[in-house]
This record gives C-alpha cells, sequence and structure tokens, in this order.
C-alpha cells in the first residue's frame, strides 16, 4: 500500500485539532508536519509545541519535515513531541551523517529531503543509513505550488539508485501532488505522498483521498 501524507501546511490553523482528526477519519496514512525557520525558507511555521498538540489528536504516525538551519540544534526536541519520521534538509546542515545518526539515536525514523535541483549525488554517502528519502517537487517554502515536471525523471533516478545499492529506503514525493499528479509520481517509483491543498482545499477529505486510492490502483 502507497502512503499519503496530509500536509497540515494548508489545513485551517484555528481548528488544527478537528482537521487532523478529519484527514485521519478520511484514511491519511501519516500526518506531514512542515516546519519552517524564515532562514532555511522564506516562511516560518510551527515548532514542537504544535507539534506535541497534534500528537495528542492522532494515532497517525507524524512524518515532520524540517526547513530549518541547522536542525540538529532541533531534532531533540521534535522527538519529544512525537515525530516518528525526521526528515532534514541535506543543504541544511554541514553534519548530516551526525544529524541522521541523532534521529535514530532518539528513537525516530531518519530521512533526508532534497531541493528541486539537488543533486541524486548528494545522496550517496548518507543512504544507506536513512529510512527516507524526499524529494521536493516544489521549491519549499509554501503550498499550493504547482509539480515540476522533471522531478518525475528524479524520482526514477533515485529508484534505481536505491535498487542497485539493494537498500530499502521509502521514496517519497512533497509539492503539487493532486489527481493529475499522482499516478505519473507512482509509476516513477514514489511509495509516500505528501498533499496538501490538494487535500484541505477540497470539500471532501475522504473522496479525495479515495480518489488517491484508485488512481494508485487500490481502491
Ligand atoms: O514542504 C512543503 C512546502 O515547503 C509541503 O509539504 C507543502 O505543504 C505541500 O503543499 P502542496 O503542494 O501539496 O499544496
Ligand atoms: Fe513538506
Amino acid at each position: 500500500m502507497k502512503i499519503i501524507a496530509p500536509s497540515i501546511l494548508s489545513a485551517d490553523f484555528a481548528r488544527l485539532g478537528e482537521e487532523v482528526q478529519a484527514v485521519e477519519k478520511a484514511g491519511a496514512d501519516w500526518i506531514h508536519v512542515d516546519v519552517m525557520d524564515g532562514r532555511f525558507v522564506p516562511n516560518i511555521t510551527i515548532g514542537p509545541v504544535v507539534c506535541k498538540a497534534v500528537d495528542r489528536v492522532t494515532d497517525l504516525p507524524l512524518d515532520v519535515h524540517l526547513m530549518i538551519k541547522q536542525p540538529e540544534l532541533y531534532v531533540e526536541d521534535f522527538v519529544k513531541a512525537g515525530a516518528d519520521y525526521v526528515t532534514i534538509q541535506v543543504e541544511s546542515t554541514t553534519h548530516l551523517n551526525r544529524t541522521v545518526n541523532l534521529i535514530r539515536e532518539l528513537g525516530a525514523k531518519p530521512g533526508v529531503v532534497l531541493n528541486p535541483t539537488t543533486p541524486l549525488s548528494s545522496l550517496e554517502w548518507v543512504l544507506e543509513y536513512v529510512d527516507l528519502v524526499m524529494l521536493m517537487s516544489v521549491n519549499p517554502g509554501f503550498g499550493g505550488q504547482k509539480f515540476i515536471d522533471n522531478s518525475l525523471r528524479k524520482t526514477e533516478a533515485l529508484a534505481n539508485m536505491i535498487q542497485s545499492k539493494g537498500l530499502n529506503a521509502l521514496i517519497e514525493l512533497d509539492g503539487g501532488i493532486n489527481s493529475k499528479t499522482i499516478k505519473s509520481a507512482s509509476d516513477a517509483g514514489c511509495d509516500a505522498f505528501v498533499a496538501g491543498s490538494a487535500i484541505f482545499g477540497s470539500e471532501d477529505y475522504a473522496a479525495t483521498i479515495q480518489e488517491f486510492r484508485t488512481l494508485l490502483g487500490e481502491a
């Protein structure tokens, strides 16, 4: 089964608990939490306090996407706040191996994220230590942007890279996933799909997630 991870960035933050419970009831697999610091990306969102509040209202795994500089300073706070996966941008830290190890030592699953133009070669010496690689299929910072088409070729190349090394890291795509893009992303080798505006911007969350499952051939 493929994984559908609604991004709360597009939820109604005034009713965040209800929104998280609504997507859980609608069939989501993970909750994607976008953390932005106004330095790594030109936007500021939430921190561990909100992450902990989200964790209290759902049984789903929290997929925490850190778009912050020096994530090594904060990963412990997010693991304590209930993060199951902590994904860090390879561009955001000088000490990628150390930070990945730290996430695992703290008891969470480490993932790494690549911006749209960051080459796959940046994964060469870290791939074997992570549970997840996420490719940004938009420039990070905002929800509701258009899917960058060459993310599909990048996904195929990543799937080949993981397979040729005999590894089994999950591939996740983040940005511009909707009913028009999800099938080709899946065909390219994507396992987990982050969708913010396509789910929270829809009238009926369950119908949208069901439509995704049908397009993925799972209904
Ligand atoms: O990390 C990010 C943006 O930086 C994402 O998780 C977005 O929240 C995805 O939003 P949509 O493109 O699905 O609307
Ligand atoms: Fe994200």
